[in-house]
C-alpha cells in the first residue's frame, strides 16, 4: 500500500509506540492520522504532530477500546470526518503482574479482545464492498513466543494477538474483503510501558547483549507491513539481536484447498 493521501486510526496513539507509528505514516504523506486514546495527553501529542508534519491532518479522539461501542465511534468519527479508513492499528495495551488478578484480567481485555474489536471494525469499515481496502497491524510482543516471567495474561494476550492475525490474515479472509491483517511482535521498546512493571528495567540490564530498543527503530517494521502487499497474516519479530524478520508461515507450504 502506498501511504502517501491515505488516513489511518491508531489505537494508543498518545503513547510511545502509537506516537512513533503515527510519525512514520506522516513522514510517508499519509492525509490524516485519527489517535484513539484513553489518554487525554492524545489532544497534545496530536498538536505536537501536526506541527511536526504539515499539512496533514493529525486528530484526537478520546476513547476506551475496550468498549466496543464507543470503539466503534471512533471509527464513524474517522469515516465521516475523511470518507475513508485505510490504516487500522491495533496498539493500546497494557500490562499487569500475576499477583494484581483485577489488572490481569484487564490486560487480557485490552490486549486481546480490544485487539479483536479493533480488528473487526477495521475489516468492517474498509472491507472492499463499502470501503477502499486496506491494512491492520495489531500490535502483539516478543512475549508472545519468549514468555515474560509474572506476566501470564500479558504473554498470553499477546500470543493471543499472533493466533487472532493469522486467522484474520488467510488468503480466503483477504480475498472476501480486500484487507490485510499483520502482526507486530517488538523486543522492550522505550516507552512508558516499561516503567509500570517494577525491576523491568533493571530485569532488561541484566540480559547479556539486550539493549532497549527506539521506537522509530520499531516503527520501521511496522511501515514494512502496512506497505508490503505481499504480507498477509504475516506475524514480524522486531529485535535487537535480529532486526526485522517475518516468522515463516507454516500454512503457505500447504496447497490452498487445505482448511489447515
Ligand atoms: N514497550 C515495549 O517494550 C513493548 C514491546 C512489545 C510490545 N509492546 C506493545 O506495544 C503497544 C504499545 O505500548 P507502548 O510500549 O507504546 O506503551 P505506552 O504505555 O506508551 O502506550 C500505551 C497506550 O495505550 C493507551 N491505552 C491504555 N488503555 C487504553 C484503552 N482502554 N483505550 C484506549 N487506549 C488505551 C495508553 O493511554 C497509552 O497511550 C502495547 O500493545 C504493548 O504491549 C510494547
Ligand atoms: C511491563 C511489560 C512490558 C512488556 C514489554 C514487551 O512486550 C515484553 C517482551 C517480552 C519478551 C521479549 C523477549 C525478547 C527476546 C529477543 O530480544 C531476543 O533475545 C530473542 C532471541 C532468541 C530468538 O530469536 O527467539
Amino acid at each position: 500500500m502506498k501511504i502517501s493521501g491515505k488516513v489511518a486510526l491508531i489505537t494508543g496513539g498518545a503513547g510511545g509506540l502509537g506516537k512513533a507509528f503515527a510519525a512514520a505514516l506522516l513522514r510517508a504523506k499519509a492525509k490524516a492520522v485519527c489517535l484513539v486514546d484513553i489518554s487525554s495527553r492524545g489532544k497534545e501529542v496530536a498538536e505536537d504532530l501536526r506541527l511536526q508534519y504539515p499539512p496533514s491532518q493529525v486528530d484526537f479522539y478520546h476513547c476506551d477500546v475496550m468498549n466496543y461501542d464507543l470503539f466503534k465511534g471512533a471509527f464513524d468519527f474517522v469515516q465521516k470526518r475523511f470518507g475513508a479508513i485505510d490504516i487500522v492499528c491495533n496498539n493500546a495495551g497494557m500490562a499487569a503482574s500475576d499477583h494484581n488478578v483485577s489488572g490481569s484480567i484487564r490486560t487480557l481485555r485490552l490486549n486481546l479482545e480490544a485487539v479483536y474489536f479493533g480488528t473487526k471494525l477495521g475489516m468492517d469499515y474498509m472491507d472492499k464492498e463499502s470501503g477502499r481496502g486496506g491494512v491492520i497491524i495489531n500490535v502483539a510482543s516478543m512475549a508472545a513466543f519468549l514468555p515474560l516471567m509474572g506476566s501470564m495474561c500479558y504473554n498470553a494476550s499477546k500470543a493471543g494477538v499472533v493466533a487472532l492475525t493469522k486467522s484474520a490474515g488467510v488468503p480466503e479472509q483477504y480475498e472476501m474483503t480486500g484487507v490485510r491483517v499483520n502482526a507486530l511482535c517488538p523486543s522492550f521498546t522505550e516507552t512508558p510501558l516499561l516503567d509500570t512493571s517494577s525491576g523491568l528495567r533493571e530485569m532488561i540490564a541484566q540480559l547479556p547483549n539486550h539493549p532497549i530498543m527506539s521506537p522509530e527503530y520499531v516503527a520501521e517494521g511496522f511501515q514494512q507491513l502496512v506497505e508490503n502487499e505481499e504480507l498477509c497474516g504475516a506475524v514480524m519479530r522486531v529485535t535487537p539481536q535480529k532486526g526485522i524478520e517475518i516468522v515463516p508461515n507454516r500454512r503457505k507450504d500447504r496447497n490452498s484447498s487445505s482448511k489447515l
